[in-house]
């Protein structure tokens, strides 16, 4: 388990971070997600031990997570840093080799990830000839060479086009299913409902949602949807609070769901009845907007 324990931070007068916690379990693609300047990065430099906190701590495994600890772990930081005049190969090799593997491992590695990456083709270029699409993918590689034990990675989606954005989620997913706790940022919500297993949202440095996207969702239920093969107008004889979307009624403030469907049953067949749960981007609004 990783855990992320009260973490404060100032810059100045800014209160960065307000005690921040959450956990992630072994296995698990969680999302990080928050309006700009809510403190993803800031929570992420710090787990990383690129920033210090003022107070709190990162734990791992049931230990506090101090210096080296962390040379088994993957990042991929909001400023890339790759060497442009490097070839793809090379350089992909080279950070494995920095985390202690040996060339012969870095090496076959490399040829792993180009394949897995749709790179093979680019391994002899230099880095800075590729599009930017392509130096992201080379960045992920770099963070996934040395097969981290802990994956934290600020907005690796960004910038990328439908088909990158795929090859990248389904290097994620694999890392996770490998049993590798992995966090990453991203404002793209949709994205996030269809590959998290779960979701932490943070405003204001403070943590203001966690859980798995379901939970969340259910969580968040507000109202039924239902829809009735009449030709009656149900708004006043369906308990609640009743609107429509178009053939659709909306029930909210519903004294019991069986109330309800008794009612839209004695009006005539059901097409269809279930809770309307929200989507994560109409969650985020909300829970944001607070
Ligand atoms: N080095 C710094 N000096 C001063 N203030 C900082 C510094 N780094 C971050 N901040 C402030 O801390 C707060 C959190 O910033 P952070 O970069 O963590 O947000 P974020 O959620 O990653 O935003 P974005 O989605 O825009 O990347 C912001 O108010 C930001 O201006």
């Amino acid at each position: 388990m990783l855990e992320v324990s009260n973490l404060h931070k100032r810059f100045g007068d800014v209160v960065a971070l307000d005690g921040v916690s959450f956990s992630i379990k072994p296995g698990e693609l969680t999302g990080f997600v928050g309006a700009n300047g809510a403190g993803k990065t800031t929570t992420m430099r710090i787990m990383m031990g690129v920033l210090n906190n003022d107070s709190g701590e990162v734990v791992h495994g049931g230990k506090p997570v101090v210096g080296d600890m962390r040379t088994r772990w993957g990042y991929m930081p909001e400023e890339r840093g790759l060497y442009p005049k490097m070839k793809v190969a090379e350089q992909i090799a080279y950070f494995g080799q920095l985390h202690g593997m040996s060339p012969a491992d870095a090496k076959s590695a490399t040829a792993d990830l180009l394949e897995q990456l749709e790179l093979t083709a680019r391994a002899k270029d230099d880095v800075q000839d590729l599009s930017l699409g392509n130096q992201q993918r080379v960045q992920l590689a770099v963070s996934l060479v040395h097969t981290p034990e802990v994956l934290v990675l600020d907005e690796p989606f960004s910038g990328l086009d439908p088909l990158a954005v795929d090859v990248m989620a389904e290097s994620l997913k694999r890392r996770a299913s490998s049993g590798v706790p992995v966090l990453f940022s991203s404002h793209q919500l949709e994205l996030m409902e269809r590959i998290c297993d779960s979701v932490v949202i943070i405003s204001g440095g403070k943590i203001i949602a966690k859980g798995t996207v379901e939970q969340l969702r259910s969580d968040a239920v507000k109202q039924l949807r239902l829809n009735v093969e009449t030709s009656a107008d149900l708004t006043d004889v369906l308990p609640g609070t009743v609107t429509r979307d178009g053939d659709d009624y909306l029930v909210a403030d519903a004294p019991d769901s069986q109330a309800v469907l008794a009612a839209a049953q004695a009006a005539g067949p059901i097409n269809s009845f279930g809770y309307d749960r929200p989507s994560l981007a109409e969650i985020f609004r909300e829970v944001v907007a607070k």
